[in-house]
């Protein structure tokens, strides 16, 4: 079994709106399961996802499964097996759910309608209905399922539990555990009880740089470095919210 990482990233440097906000971020995400990414509001977390997708401009190194990926432009990343989960959802309103999963499906590919049929059997009920008139939490789940639907490489995924119900959070937190027994993911999550249920390894930025990368629960059992890094006791916080 190789534990070569399925997405590595060095000396990453991105800028938005005219402002290098990715000063200098290295991580690697391992071939399996659920790498999270962390770090306080507006350190770069979001924008070095966006880097990787080529939305952003960026330098650096970046490689899928050992091929350099850091000069190739959306479509040619998506369509290397590099899907990627907005933070804003970014579904089509109009559309139905079912309308929304076919535009998702990528030529070349297998296309998993049982595996996002089991993860989300709403989203069968609800296929002629309009995904503009879903809850946040079933926009997520449409959000994700579109990302599943494809034969990926690895998924980036954006704050998908933000603004949710407990409830909510709880059904997105368990289809993501069991898209990872699939698919790498790499989870930008601020709530810490998601992600000490669901990421092996932990990469954290601190003002566009990477400045800890390692073992999940060994860093969140930390009081200093969580409290340091991202301004919460991440052992005994009672929400789990950072
Ligand atoms: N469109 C934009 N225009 C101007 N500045 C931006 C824009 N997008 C992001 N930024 C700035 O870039 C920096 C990094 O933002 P980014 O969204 O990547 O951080 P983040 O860690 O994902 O934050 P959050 O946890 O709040 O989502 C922040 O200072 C942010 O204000």
């Amino acid at each position: 079994m190789t534990s070569a990482p399925v997405l590595r990233v060095q000396d990453l440097r991105a800028d938005v709106a005219g402002q290098q906000v990715v000063e200098h971020v290295d991580l690697e995400v391992t071939p399996t399961g659920v790498t999270a990414l962390l770090g306080r509001n507006g350190v770069g977390k979001t924008s070095t996802i966006k880097a990787v997708m080529g939305l952003v401009g960026r330098s650096g190194t970046i490689e899928l499964d050992g091929q350099d990926i850091s000069t190739l432009p959306t479509y040619r990343i998506a369509g290397l097996g590099v899907g990627y989960v907005p933070e804003d959802r970014e579904v089509f309103s109009a559309l139905t759910v079912s309308e929304n999963l076919r535009l998702a499906e990528r030529r070349g590919s297998e296309h998993r309608y049982d595996l996002v049929y089991e993860l989300f059997p709403e989203l069968s009920e609800r296929g002629q209905q309009a995904a503009g008139t879903l809850s946040g939490g079933q926009q997520q789940m449409v959000s994700l399922a579109r990302a599943l639907l494809n034969d990926n490489r690895v998924l980036l995924v954006d704050e998908p539990t933000k603004g949710l119900a407990p409830r909510l959070v709880t059904e997105v937190a368990h289809a993501l555990a069991r898209a990872a027994d699939v698919v790498p993911v790499l989870l930008v999550e601020q709530n810490l009880q998601v992600v000490r249920d669901l990421a092996s390894t932990v990469v954290v930025l601190t003002d566009g740089r990477s400045v800890h990368h390692g073992d999940a629960s060994s860093f969140l059992s930390d009081p200093v470095a969580t409290q340091r890094l991202l301004g919460v006791h991440g052992g005994k916080d009672p929400a789990g919210a950072v």
